[in-house]
């Protein structure tokens, strides 16, 4: 098994594990998925648009609207979701486990102003299963906490083809982006990130 270059507050980085041409190989792999399955812009339960946009593959997306935050099998417009790039796959299987696929590939866009408060990833029914999360594109500025609310947290800049794997006891850890770093990463034409999170969810 690869080992992770850093650990923040238990949270596993290897980073660079793709490499330029396969960063550019996962880019068109999404633009296939996104010309499925349409980004689009979640509200929060309370109302307020989320400054990502987003949209998965695999069995499952995640969702969120004044109903809550919940996994859906279908897009909001209809349909399945697209299935998860062959690519995708294989990192999760060289870094969390070849026994059992991710159910969602939750595919976020952030813009030059796009951020993403502190949060648990925590709609899925089995935490033992870690979250898997991939960047690609510009420079995104990552605070890691514990599992405990307004408690002590780290931050780490993630760059283009830096992997994250969040298990054990960082499976439950508050996290979020503060911010991005438009133009740091020539990936794409233009400024902006993506990242995959890859979810057991069922
Ligand atoms: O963009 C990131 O690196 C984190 C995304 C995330 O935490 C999420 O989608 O739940
Ligand atoms: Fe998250």
């Amino acid at each position: 098994m690869a080992e992770p270059t850093l650990n923040v507050r238990g949270c596993e980085i290897y980073e660079g594990w793709l490499d330029g041409d396969a960063q550019a190989a996962l880019v068109q792999d999404l633009r296939d998925v996104v010309a499925q399955a349409p980004l689009f812009t979640p509200r929060t339960p309370r109302g307020k648009p989320m400054s990502v946009r987003m949209t998965s593959a695999g069995k499952y997306g995640w969702y969120s609207d004044r109903r809550g935050y919940r996994y859906e099998g279908a897009h909001p417009k209809g349909g399945p979701w697209p299935t998860i790039p062959p690519a995708v796959l294989d990192i999760w299987r060289a870094l969390v486990s070849p026994a059992r696929m991710p159910d969602c590939c939750l595919i976020n866009y952030y813009t030059s102003d796009a951020r993403m408060g502190l949060h648990q990833d925590r709609d899925e029914a089995d935490f033992a299963w870690p979250v898997l999360s991939v960047s690609l594109g510009d420079d995104a500025l990552f605070r890691i906490g514990s599992d405990t609310k307004g408690g002590a947290t780290s931050s780490v800049w993630l760059n283009s083809g830096d992997v994250v794997v969040m298990g054990g006891a960082a499976r439950l850890c508050y996290h979020g982006i503060d911010r991005i770093r438009p133009g740091t990463s020539a990936l794409f034409q233009g400024t902006g990130r993506i990242n995959l999170t890859c979810r057991v969810v069922d």
